[in-house]
């Protein structure tokens, strides 16, 4: 089984990460998990944050000369912006008269809408938002994204799965249905303002943020994770919560505003008859395979061996800078939402997210089903599964 866990808060000194269970042997290195971060970076219509503030990354444990050990993997990501928040977010009391600033320093008592902040103060008792949000916030992410990065490394070494995200629609553009990148399209999609396939369908994308930050407004959308290169038989059909569909449904729900997950055409196939529905099974040279991938690569709660295709619809981002109406809870008095800044736009992002968290569920599916102390125990047992396979 792996375990992680993900720890600090949004303008803290560092984000934490810590995964276990990982076999030993597996290559990844400080390069690597950096990498991974700045495409998070990346997409059109992200804040000003996204360019002054800087990932700074350690492994603290469970790598050494670039391969895993066996023990917990620990990542730090350190903060460059750290220093402007010292006082705000020390771990140790600070004199209060310095909390009765303006600016940064200041009690935020106006929660935002669409946000965690008063459902937050009103379960942790709370008389601002400040503790609420700064654990909310997606900058959480980034520590996912690292942990991630380490799982989707292994994924490729133990069984050669590759993984890669793109955006399907963005403020109510969609690009055209039925399109999915390969794994080596990651570089080219990672080159889109938006991440997006298709270039006239991402230039409208583009269009559809400019009008959204002139009109003052946010807009959200739609991410698929693609998963190339998976055996058949992650996961299981005996328990519901063995189920892969539903591990994945459940981690790409645990990011920050996603709120529906689609498995294949999800949504779409209620709609549809079933006997356009479903992946009829033919033999081609040779070997049974599907000739539509419409269930996304899973049947059953298990993989197919085809195409994993999961998808996250995003929210619009929640500090809408035209501020939505909420009470100042200091007061009473009806006011403004706080806002400093935001993006316009994250679902680009979220894709690196979606990716991380997909690689995550998945590499717990395959330390599950083949086990494994070494990378080489684990890769012998995949293959020799796969050569087992009665129906290929
Ligand atoms: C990559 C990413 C970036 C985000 N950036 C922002 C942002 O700049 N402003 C904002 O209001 N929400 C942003 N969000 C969404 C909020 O974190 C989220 O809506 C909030 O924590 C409330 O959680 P909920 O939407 O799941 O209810 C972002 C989410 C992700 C995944
Ligand atoms: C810092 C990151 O994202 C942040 C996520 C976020 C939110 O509310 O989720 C709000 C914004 O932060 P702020 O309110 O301080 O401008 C984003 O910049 C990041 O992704 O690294």
């Amino acid at each position: 089984m792996l375990r992680w866990l993900t720890a600090g808060e949004s303008h803290g000194p560092s984000l934490v990460a810590i995964l276990e269970g990982l076999p030993a042997h597996v290559e990844v290195t400080t390069a690597d998990i950096d990498d991974s971060l700045a495409r998070r970076r990346l997409g059109y219509g992200r804040g000003a944050r996204m360019k002054f503030e800087q990932d700074q990354v350690t492994i603290n444990g469970g790598v050494r000369h670039g391969r895993t050990q066996g023990g917990p993997v620990a990542i730090t990501i350190g903060n460059t912006e750290w220093p402007k928040w010292e006082t705000v977010m020390s771990a140790d009391p600070v004199d209060p008269g310095l909390l009765k600033e303006t600016g940064r320093n200041a009690p935020l008592t106006r929660p935002r809408p669409g946000h965690a902040d008063l459902a937050g103060m009103q379960k942790y008792d709370f008389e601002e938002a400040r503790p609420v949000l700064e654990r909310a916030s997606a900058r959480e992410t980034a520590a996912r994204v690292a942990l991630g990065r380490v799982a989707s490394n292994f994924l490729e070494q133990a069984v050669g799965a590759r993984i890669v995200s793109h955006v399907i629609e963005l403020g109510g553009v969609r690009a055209p249905a039925g399109l999915w990148p390969e794994a080596d399209d990651v570089a080219r999609l990672d080159d889109d303002p938006v991440r997006c396939l298709d270039p006239e369908a991402s230039a409208a994308m583009v269009a559809r943020i400019d009008q959204a930050h002139k009109d003052g407004d946010t807009l959200g959308g739609v991410v698929e994770v693609v998963v190339h290169g998976l055996p058949p038989g992650l996961g299981s059909h005996v328990h519901w919560d063995r189920r892969l569909d539903s591990r994945l449904a459940g981690a790409l729900m645990g990011i920050q505003a996603i709120k529906g997950v689609e498995v294949g055409d999800g949504f779409e196939l209620a709609a549809t008859p079933g006997s356009l529905a479903h992946d009829e099974i033919v033999t081609q040279d040779g070997a049974l395979r599907r000739v539509t991938d419409r269930s996304g690569g899973t049947e059953g709660g298990m993989t197919t061996g085809e195409v994993l295709r999961v998808r996250a619809a995003m929210k619009p981002i929640a500090t809408v800078p035209r501020a939505l109406r909420t009470v100042d809870v200091a007061t009473g008095e009806q006011t403004a939402a706080h806002h400093q800044r935001s993006d316009v736009c994250a679902v680009p992002a979220a894709g690196i997210v979606a990716e991380a968290m997909v690689a995550l569920v998945l590499a717990d599916a395959v330390v599950e089903k083949f086990g494994g102390d070494s990378l080489g125990e684990t890769r012998r047992n995949w293959s020799t599964y796969v050569e087992a396979l009665r129906y290929r």
